[in-house]
């Protein structure tokens, strides 16, 4: 029976596979005791030797879709698989206290992770403790006879099934297979969402009941454009569908039509198009779009993706690549902004009430400035390659942007000294807190530029968790009270002279880039998805009309739908 559900649209397009249900097994267990040791063992090798295999397998494939970087880490679990003290002090444990095998290698793996997480002066050591509990997982999933999903392992076309994706989720899915994804939770700024629209694949995000209503392998419909998930469709309704996925590769290769084109309003009025990436590899997409610059460069992948912290050289290289990339064009590099939904296994956070107040981002920079300086010193060094912009995350205070400022400054006069050619440099922060949005006005006086995230931006302003599908009704884009904070922070820019751009995904939403060219915002930086469909859009607006429909928006209307309605009523 075909059934229909609805979702949040969290990336265009339509896709039509077979689905994949990347859910957690249940690894619950009972402690019991055993009376034949012999057979207990044997089962725990056997287990051992099929997470091994299986290992092996999902190595070679992560090393052929995604790279040998993404693959090394496998690498390290086979290491944990195959040493003995490991192993063997789990077997001890079974033939000394008479447990089940379960029950042994819970403990080890327990007393083991402990003891990596204790030693906080060795980071290397400390690592291990998330290869462990990886590797403890696999082992588990095999005693138990359950299933561990492998999105590794991915070799035909189908459609990602989750409760939610996590960020590290999202970066080992394979583009040639994945061809959409759909979740139970999440909001349209979710980091997956991002991630779908880099990707260029469709997603449906915050649909409440993926994972009961689909089974492995139903076919289903996404379509990314309006938010519908078809499970076991009709085979009208894949005629349907597949005409829709056709109209949709006709609207894309008219925008493509722009590709070369400059951004410029009906009245001659030039835009800066940025985009968004998340990694050197996504710039094959940027040039594909036709973006101007990229605006915001979320390094943070950079720490995810890597085992442990990535060195200075390692660094150094992806940023140098993308400065070579975008030749010549500028290029805004965000600092590390982990913490939030986004983890290192190799950096243990506090376990926090809420994370998206707490210890992240420059927070964590300023205090752990061994990783900061290391950051900084590639980004200066990278600074010869091309037009480098550094931008902090999460600033709040002006003395969190004067102290990362002067850590700048110690590293770029050290650079320097040694010799080493440095390009011209500026540095900026985000907007996405609303106490900096307020004295925006003084830190207009200290800062080169601003780029507002408003995906942040929001959910401060508003108290709403941009992830959480039940206050989705708050997270209001255009309520005048965000439009305000936004004008606020463009005037202020333009006062001192310097120019105020916006990298979080509003400005890539038709509604309110009308709103944003009335507000004279210099940079709008999106998915590079987006691009060619708002130089289309841009295209249509004359400057002069769009000033007028924003003192609408901010002086008259009360509410987000107001404004909704306004910019439809206005921009055809
Ligand atoms: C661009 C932003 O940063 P991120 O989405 O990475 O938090 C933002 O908050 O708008
Ligand atoms: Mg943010």
């Amino acid at each position: 029976m075909t059934k229909t559900l609805k979702g949040i649209a969290a990336s265009d397009g339509v896709a039509i596979a077979k689905a994949y249900l990347l859910v957690q097994p249940d690894l619950s267990f009972s402690k019991s005791a055993i009376s034949d040791v012999a057979k207990e063992t044997d089962r725990l090798q056997n287990a051992i030797d099929k997470s091994n295999a299986e290992l092996q397998q999902i190595r070679d494939s992560a090393a052929q879709s995604l790279g040998e970087e993404e693959a090394q880490v496998f690498d390290a679990h086979m290491m944990i698989l195959s040493d003995p003290e490991f192993t063997g002090a789990v077997k001890r444990k079974i033939t000394d206290e008479h447990v089940n095998a379960e029950s042994a290698l819970d403990e080890v793996s327990t007393t083991f992770i402990g003891m990596f997480e204790a030693m906080t002066d060795n980071p290397y050591m400390q690592e291990r403790a998330a290869d462990v509990r990886d590797v403890t997982k696999r082992i588990m999933a095999h005693l138990l006879g359950v299933e561990l999903s492998n999105p590794a392992l991915i070799h035909e076309e189908v459609v990602i099934v989750a409760h939610d994706l996590t960020p590290s989720d999202t970066a080992q899915l394979n583009k040639k297979y994945v061809k959409a994804f759909v979740t139970d939770i999440g909001g349209r700024t979710a980091h997956s969402a991002i991630m779908a629209r880099t990707l260029e694949i469709p997603a449906i995000v915050g649909a409440g009941s993926v994972t009961t209503d689909i089974q492995a392998d139903d076919q289903i419909i996404v379509d990314g454009n309006n938010g519908d998930i078809v499970i076991k469709p009709s085979a009208d309704e894949v005629t349907k569908y597949q005409n829709l996925a056709k109209e949709y590769a006709e609207q894309k290769a008219e925008w493509q039509k722009l590709k070369n084109a400059s951004t410029e309003t009906a009245n001659g009025v030039h835009f800066e198009l940025a985009a968004n990436i998340g990694t050197p590899k996504d710039l094959d997409g940027v040039l594909a779009n036709g973006a101007e610059a990229v605006g915001l460069y979320r390094t943070e992948f950079l720490y995810m993706d890597s085992p442990e912290l990535p060195t200075e050289d390692d660094q150094f290289e992806a940023y140098k690549a993308v400065l070579e990339g975008m030749k010549g064009k500028p290029v805004v590099v965000r600092t590390m902004d982990i913490g939030g939904d986004k983890h290192l296994p190799y950096l243990p956070l506090p376990e926090e009430m809420n994370p998206f107040l707490g210890y992240r981002a420059i927070r964590i920079s300023l205090d752990r400035q061994d990783i900061f300086r290391t950051q900084l010193r590639a980004l200066i060094r990278a600074s010869a390659f091309g037009q480098l912009r550094i931008m902090f995350p999460m600033i709040a205070t002006l003395q969190e942007f004067r102290s990362a400022k002067a850590v700048f400054e110690e590293e770029k006069a050290k650079l320097v000294a040694a010799g080493t050619k440095v390009g011209e440099i500026q540095l900026g922060m985000m907007i996405e807190i609303p106490a900096a949005a307020v004295l925006a006005d003084q830190f207009a006086k200290e800062v080169d530029f601003f780029s507002i995230g408003t995906n942040d931006l929001i959910q401060y302003t508003m108290a709403a968790d941009r992830g959480n599908e039940h206050v989705s009704y708050l997270y209001q884009p255009y309520n005048p009270s965000i439009l305000r904070l936004i004008k606020h922070v463009i005037d202020s820019a333009h006062k001192e002279g310097k120019w105020a751009g916006m990298c979080g995904e509003a400005a890539g939403d038709p509604i309110m880039v009308p709103i944003l060219v009335g507000l004279g915002l210099d940079e709008f930086s999106m998915s590079a998805t987006s691009i060619l469909k708002v130089r289309s859009l841009m295209k249509r607006l004359s400057t002069e009309d769009m000033a007028k429909l924003t003192d609408a928006a901010l002086n008259v209307s009360l509410t987000n739908e107001d404004n909704i309605k306004l910019v439809k009523d206005n921009v055809k």
